[in-house]
């Protein structure tokens, strides 16, 4: 983050044709896309979106509308380009990068895929640890290698995406343990548990806050919670920010491995967009915590990555303000 170049952006951006602040949150959005590319004029070419998927043992308790070999077909459903980040990405010039750290079964080897299963899914996160700090630790490691890729491939933006069917119940734990929240505020429907799902949701998350101890570390923390594809996402953000690139949230399983992420490395937040608002109720707190306004508000509840991939074309279309002429450029008179 270039504070000269952020300075002098928003000096530009007052002299450009418009009454002041008629592009509304955009000019913030642009102004900080200079800063982060330490440029007056920025500009976004393609972005990636590394998509994490992996398996949760917290499925055992009941705490999803789906059974858990959806991750697995959906994660084929993604390679074969038939899911809705396969056909989202395409309208918004963004790659799509497939990462399993966690899968349960044995996916077949494919260019889009990077194979790096840490364990066939976690342990149930509302009986015991969801993983050792060591298969965390790999986790994160393995988002940060899928980054790597994906910005060696020319990435400019970089979102991340998740898949595991029972993360919004790893997702309530993180997120209510590294924002010290009690799990009624951020436990949610998810794919859409019924009324005695969502109990069983919000016990499985308190018995997980429970094991926390004082003086926790963040990983060890996300260790003891889950899930191994949030892990992940907070590798994507940490590699992404030590590249110098913005960096797009995605809904409620992403923005908490982007907490994670936060937590670890606290200026990772100056990188942050927030693609979208989700349906999660727990979304908005963590965007709140964040201090994160979502450029889309949808109603969107499907993850993927879907959300952060719909605000592509927006950062690109913010960033092309600080393109326009100014009144001297363009011989407009100022008004009074
Ligand atoms: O992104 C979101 O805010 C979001 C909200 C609800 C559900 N999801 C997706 O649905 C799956 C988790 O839902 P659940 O009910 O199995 O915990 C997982 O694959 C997520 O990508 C995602
Ligand atoms: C079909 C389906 C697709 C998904 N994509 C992300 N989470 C999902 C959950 C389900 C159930």
């Amino acid at each position: 983050m270039d504070r000269e170049v952020l300075h002098q952006a928003q000096a530009r951006m007052e002299n450009l044709t418009k009454p002041p602040r008629s592009l509304g949150y955009l000019e913030a959005v642009a102004v900080r896309l200079a800063a982060l590319q330490g440029r007056v004029k920025p500009e976004l070419g393609r972005g990636a979106v590394v998509v994490a998927a992996a398996d949760h043992g917290v499925v055992a308790e009941g705490v999803s509308a789906y059974p858990q070999e959806v991750t697995y077909q959906m994660v084929l459903n993604f390679l074969r380009g038939g899911a809705a980040i396969n056909q989202l990405a395409l309208a918004a010039d963004c790659a799509v990068y497939v990462l399993d750290v966690g899968v349960m079964g044995e996916l077949p080897d494919h260019p889009g895929l990077l194979k790096r299963k840490v364990r066939p899914g976690t342990a149930n996160l509302a009986r015991g640890p969801a993983m050792t700090r060591e298969e965390a630790e790999r986790a994160l490691l393995a988002g940060r290698e899928a980054a790597r890729q994906a910005i060696a491939q020319g990435a400019t933006l970089l979102a991340a995406g998740d898949m595991g069917i029972g993360n919004t119940t790893a997702a309530a734990a993180l997120t209510a343990a590294l924002l010290d929240l009690p799990p009624e505020r951020v436990v949610g429907p998810g794919t859409g548990v019924g009324e005695a799902g969502l109990k069983r949701k919000r016990e499985g998350v308190e018995r997980a806050l429970a094991r926390l101890r004082p003086g926790m570390d963040p990983l060890e923390v996300a260790a003891e919670v889950g899930g191994l594809e949030l892990l992940a996402i907070a590798g994507v953000y940490l590699e992404g920010y030590e590249a110098g690139l913005p960096l797009v949230l995605d809904g409620f399983p992403v923005t908490a491995g982007g907490l994670l992420a936060w937590r670890l490395k606290p200026e990772v937040r100056e990188h942050f967009f927030a693609g979208h608002l989700s349906r999660e109720p727990g979304h908005r707190l963590a965007l709140e915590a964040l201090g994160l306004r979502p450029l889309l508000d949808l109603d969107l509840a499907l993850g993927e990555g879907t959300g952060a991939v719909l605000a592509m074309p927006l950062l690109r279309a913010a960033a092309r303000i600080l393109h326009m002429a100014t009144f001297e450029e363009a011989g407009v008179s100022r008004g009074g």
